[in-house]
């Protein structure tokens, strides 16, 4: 070891020892504390205050910190060296910082400063704050043991070489089946992002494997460390495609020290507030028909059901229907409970447009309807006559039921199903839509209509008929919405959401190359920005990828650029790996080649391994011959809630945001991916899902997304040994 690695080795020693002694004296005084059960308030207040220290301590004891910045201050005679950790820790007697939480301004300096001689700064509660930095440190430390120092800037000999070697360190590491908190290497573009103020609608667009979920979770324990006194955990929420995904995802908030977030779908979400009135076609069937090989794939238009469904126009075509629905929503005659009383229409009216013009459709029906039933009860006992008041009683309650069925109460369904019911019959004019809906939308939509199913396009009309019914309660607000995966929503879900949400503050990340559900989600980010003010927008692009090796992102870009024409292509960390491998075989070696693949791969190091096929049906295949040769794998269809690890077995579409050690993409033939741009978004997402190994195996003639001329980066060999 060279000799000043050496000192800063022992110095980082000394320093750690220190470290782990004060914490380990302020647990054992808190944890020598007997926990307070009783019901006085302020000892509760204590006692969780001292829980909530306790968790925080046990997990800073295992490691503190994982950088340390030496920052001089203007004004201040010499650095100060700050030791950067995932909570913060004081020292108990004196008050001052043993470990800075990563979250705090002064450790934004930590992943702001890039090198150089200049000065650096950072956005205090005080002001801007100025100064020098004179060291950037990494350090490594596993159950209280230090096991790496790496200086990635030292202001005396001014270099930010190993700035990359220790980030190359980390993303070489194989990954287990969760994905993992990156704070001791966040990235400058990435940092911007994650502190980014609260009251925004950002939205990013970063290319495969640029970290926007990871940075999105980063983001959420920013704002509840930030804004802790406006915004609460169990009142924001992340919304990701699937179970499975947030599954895969669920240990990165833990990590940070972060709990009882929400995490869910959108359709769980919409169908939760929908009071399950409807239920939705199968996944997996819409799946099947969207995802397609060849000819049998449907064509995707502006008139595409998800489409235009999901758009905007739509959106105001419904309000505007919604205002004439509700302008005849009232009964067309006055009530007579006997004869020479009457209530007239007018009064009803007023009753409903006027005095309680303020409350939601569903709620003025009912003040109404419980206000004529008070003034009947009235006018019942102004007649004094017991017998004639008791038969008056009956037959105008009997006249009210008459009454009441010419004003029906409606659903969000029932309502739902009369636009198209009015749509499909031209006769109805005053309700029907100013704009026509296409007709195989009208026919499509009232066929499921009859088992009462709807599909994922339906459920933000539903929700926007469901406000006019009944409101928003203000419980079901959010603080905060995190859209991962955003390219596949559609303008007028994020819109609904928008109406959930306290002042448009979303984090909407997606990536438009990975765009695959382009049958119902955004083909540009403008048909979402336009959807906020433009004061509290802000759009970032992420460019830089992490996941994969060089060669893996140079052979996903060909692949894309073959079928898109984009400008959205990743730029790989320098990291160099194994060459992508595309091998051809027959149809008799083709299973036994899988199997050498296999075996191959499990020789090295990798821990998770995909194997992906293009549909459902042949990931099925895949795995029962998988599980015939012995192999124990996991087939990921769309009803998986859990991500195992291991060997998974998936079809192409289900493997986005998902990552793996390695994968072997099966069948890359000309019919399976064509030349076109949802097969190059489909095998983009396939060959980006890989960290470390990918391997492409194809019969006949190999899809034309696919180019094996560069050796720098494709083998076409398997390897020798
Ligand atoms: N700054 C970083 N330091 C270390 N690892 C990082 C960093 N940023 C991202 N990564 C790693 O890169 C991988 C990709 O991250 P993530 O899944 O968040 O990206 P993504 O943009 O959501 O990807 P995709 O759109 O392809 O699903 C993860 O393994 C993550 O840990």
């Amino acid at each position: 070891m060279e000799e000043k690695t050496q000192s800063a080795y022992q110095e980082e020693l000394n320093r750690l020892e220190q470290t782990n002694k004060g914490i380990d004296e302020q647990l054992a005084r808190l944890r020598s504390i007997p926990v307070y059960f009783g019901t006085d308030a302020n000892e509760q207040v204590l006692e969780s205050q001292r829980e909530h220290m306790r968790r925080n301590l046990s997990k800073a004891v295992i490691e503190p910190y994982f950088g340390r910045l030496d920052f001089q201050e203007s004004g201040i005679q010499q650095p100060i060296p700050l030791y950067i950790g995932k909570t913060g820790v004081h020292e108990e007697n004196t008050g001052d910082l043993l470990v800075i939480d990563w979250r705090a301004p002064v450790a934004s300096l930590f992943y702001s400063f890039t090198g150089g001689l200049s000065g650096a700064s950072y956005d205090s509660p005080d002001g801007l704050i100025e100064g020098l930095v004179y060291l950037k440190r990494n350090l490594v430390i596993r159950e209280k043991i230090l096991q790496r120092v790496v200086d990635t800037y030292d202001r005396e000999n001014s270099t930010l070489a190993a700035h990359d070697e220790f980030l190359l360190y980390r993303l070489g590491e194989n990954k287990d089946n969760k994905l993992r908190d990156i704070v001791s290497t966040i990235q400058a573009e990435q940092d911007r992002i994650i502190r980014s103020a609260r009251n925004t609608a950002l939205m990013i667009q970063g290319v495969a494997g640029s970290g926007k979920t990871t940075v999105a979770l980063h983001r959420l324990a920013f704002l509840l460390y930030q804004y802790r006194d406006q915004i609460h955990a169990e009142k924001m929420v992340i919304l990701a495609p699937n179970r499975m995904f947030l599954d895969y995802i669920s240990g990165v908030l833990p990590e940070l020290g972060v709990g009882n977030i929400q995490q869910s779908t959108f359709t769980d979400w919409a169908l939760d507030l929908l009071e399950q009135d409807v239920k939705l076609v199968d996944a997996s069937k819409s799946l099947t028909t969207w995802f397609a090989t060849g000819p049998k794939r449907p064509v995707i238009d502006e008139f595409t059901p998800g489409r235009y469904k999901g758009s905007i126009a739509f959106m105001q075509d419904l309000d505007e229907w919604l205002v004439r629905f509700e302008a005849s929503y009232i009964p067309t005659s006055d009530f007579q409970p006997w004869e020479g009383l009457l209530l007239p229409l007018q009064t009803i009216r007023a009753w409903f447009f006027v005095e309680n013009k303020h409350y939601s459709l569903a709620k003025r029906r009912e003040r109404v309807v419980a206000r004529i039933k008070r003034w009947l009860e009235m006018e019942l006992e102004r007649v004094w006559e017991t017998s004639r008041r008791k038969e008056l009683k009956k037959s105008s309650a009997q006249r009210l039921r008459t009454f009441l069925k010419s004003w029906p109460e409606y659903t969000s369904f029932s309502l739902y199903q009369m636009l198209y019911q009015t749509a499909a019959k031209p006769g109805t004019l005053s309700l029907q839509l100013l704009r026509p809906i296409p007709e195989p939308i009208v026919e499509a939509t009232i066929k499921l209509f009859k088992r009462k199913e709807v599909q994922l396009e339906d459920l933000a009309p539903l929700l926007f008929i469901h406000i006019r019914l009944h409101g928003i309660r203000s419980a079901a607000i959010f603080d905060h919405v995190v859209i991962d995966e955003a390219q596949d929503f559609s303008p007028f879900q994020v819109a609904i959401l928008n109406q959930y949400t306290r002042n448009n503050s979303f984090t909407i990340l997606g990536d438009l190359s990975q765009g695959i559900h382009a049958y119902q989600g955004i083909w540009s980010w403008d048909e979402l920005l336009t959807l906020f003010p433009d004061e509290q927008t802000g759009y970032f692009e992420l460019e830089r990828s992490y996941r994969s090796t060089f060669e893996i992102i140079q052979f996903a870009n060909g692949v894309l650029s073959r079928g898109v024409s984009t400008d959205l292509l990743a730029v790989p960390v320098f990291r160099s790996g194994d060459k992508v491998r595309v091998l051809q075989t027959t149809e008799t070696d083709r299973l036994p080649l899988l199997v050498k693949t296999l075996n191959r791969i499990r020789e090295g190091s990798s821990s998770t391994i995909a194997i992906i096929g293009r549909t459902e049906k042949h990931a099925e295949e895949l795995d029962q011959a998988l599980q015939q040769a012995g192999f124990a794998c996991n087939l990921i269809t769309a009803k998986q809630r859990e991500y195992k690890g291991g060997i998974s077995v998936l079809p192409v579409y289900l493997a986005k945001g998902l990552e793996f050690d390695a994968v072997i993409l099966m069948d890359v033939d000309t019919d399976h991916y064509s030349r076109d741009m949802l097969d190059a978004k489909l095998l983009y997402v396939g060959c980006t899902r890989s960290l470390h190994e990918l391997w492409l195996i194809y019969q006949n003639e190999l899809s034309p997304l696919i180019d094996t001329q560069d050796p720098e980066i494709v083998t076409t060999q398997f390897p020798l040994s």
